[in-house]
């Protein structure tokens, strides 16, 4: 197929574009670079470094498109509450372009990058049933345009799949996380570890779980982009699905910062700081209607492996 690809040069993206190119589609990536680096877009592949406001200029109706996969967006939820109007603008607003682009080039496909963070999370798995409850401006962004790829396939009849991710981590080979500056997790304990910063700051331990932490679902990003292929093959004209991509598994801050020690064998202090704004509780996926559907099957679940790759990148960077 020919792809457009938007947000391909950053970290979820870039390994799907690896792996579309490596099945044998001809990609386009557009990407303004605001936090990806176009080392990431491989050889053989067009890239346009470019606004998602303005995709219309390369989704033109001759340029014979057969999908969208669209990871463009502003994904910090901390920045979210204090900034939310660049929040609804390249979210939202740019969705809503790229989507008058699709529709004007009859494009049939359409896969987009959600979150499973807008679940009204318990103790129990989260499935695309649980009801929706964003608790910040970002999950609201991505809820909103789940409700506008609904309305796109029952009124256009375009093809669309949402994938509401939980917790990406980990790495592939150069392919690995480099936010700048880094707000998520598990980087970030591996910096400490790997003695670039002094200790860690963990947002509030007085939460309502086993051991007062938060807890979240870790999915190995090369799980993560197998099944945007699988998506791509099951997806049906005129229908919208949703699917939950996670492990199922919850674990809480302090386990991340423990099975961190473990893989690295170095120490990591930490530092108690107030909840952070925004923050959900917990977050697990139920993933089984992935499984049922696409046949999709993580192939990398043990978190300490996760953590491994994210070392063995951030160990070849850092030096
Ligand atoms: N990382 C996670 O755990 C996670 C979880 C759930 C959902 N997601 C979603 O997955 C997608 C990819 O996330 P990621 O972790 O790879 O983040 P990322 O920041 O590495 O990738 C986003 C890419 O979009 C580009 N971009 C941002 N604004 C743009 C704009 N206006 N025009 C063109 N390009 C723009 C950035 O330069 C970057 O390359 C996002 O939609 C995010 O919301 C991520
Ligand atoms: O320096 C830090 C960084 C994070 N945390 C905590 O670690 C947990 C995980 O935070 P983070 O790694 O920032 O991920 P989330 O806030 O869960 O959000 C990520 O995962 C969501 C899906 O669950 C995606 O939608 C978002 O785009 C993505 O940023 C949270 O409790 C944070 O408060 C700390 O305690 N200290």
């Amino acid at each position: 197929m020919k792809l457009l690809v938007t947000g391909g040069a950053g970290y979820i993206g870039g390994v799907v574009v690896h792996q579309l190119v490596a099945a044998g589609h001809e990609v386009t990536v557009i990407d303004d670079l605001s936090s990806g680096y176009a080392d990431v877009v491989p050889a053989g592949v067009e890239f346009h470094q470019m606004d998602v406001h303005d995709v219309a200029k390369v989704l033109t109706p001759d340029a014979g498109f057969d999908g969208v996969l669209h990871f463009a967006a502003k994904i910090e939820v901390g920045e979210s509450v204090k900034y939310p109007e660049r929040f609804w603008d390249t979210n939202v607003r740019g969705t809503l372009t790229l989507l008058d682009a699709v529709r004007a080039a009859r494009v049939p496909r359409f896969i987009f990058s959600s979150t499973g963070s807008m679940y009204r999370a318990t103790a129990e798995p989260s499935t695309e049933e649980t009801e929706v409850a964003p608790q910040n401006p970002y999950a609201a962004t991505k809820l909103m345009v789940d409700l506008m790829l609904a309305g796109e396939a029952a009124g256009h009849g375009l093809g669309a799949v949402t994938l509401r991710y939980f917790n990406a981590a980990g790495a592939v080979g150069h392919l690995g996380e480099r936010h700048d500056p880094e707000s998520h997790l598990i980087p970030i304990v591996l910096q400490v570890a790997a003695g670039k910063r002094d200790k860690l700051a963990l947002y509030g331990d007085d939460y309502d779980t086993p051991d007062g932490t938060c807890v979240r679902d870790y999915i190995h990003v090369e799980d993560l982009a197998s099944a945007h292929l699988l998506a791509l093959d099951a997806i049906k004209p005129g229908r919208h699905e949703i699917y939950n991509l996670g492990n199922g598994n919850g674990f809480s801050n302090l386990e991340v910062i423990e099975a961190v020690r473990a893989v690295t064998g170095h120490p990591v202090p930490v530092e108690l700081q107030a909840r952070r704004p925004g923050d959900v509780v917990v977050g697990i996926s139920s993933s089984a209607k992935a499984r049922r559907e696409l046949g999709w099957e993580p192939r990398r679940p043990d978190l300490h492996d996760i953590i491994r790759s994210a070392w063995e990148f951030y160990s070849a960077r850092l030096g």
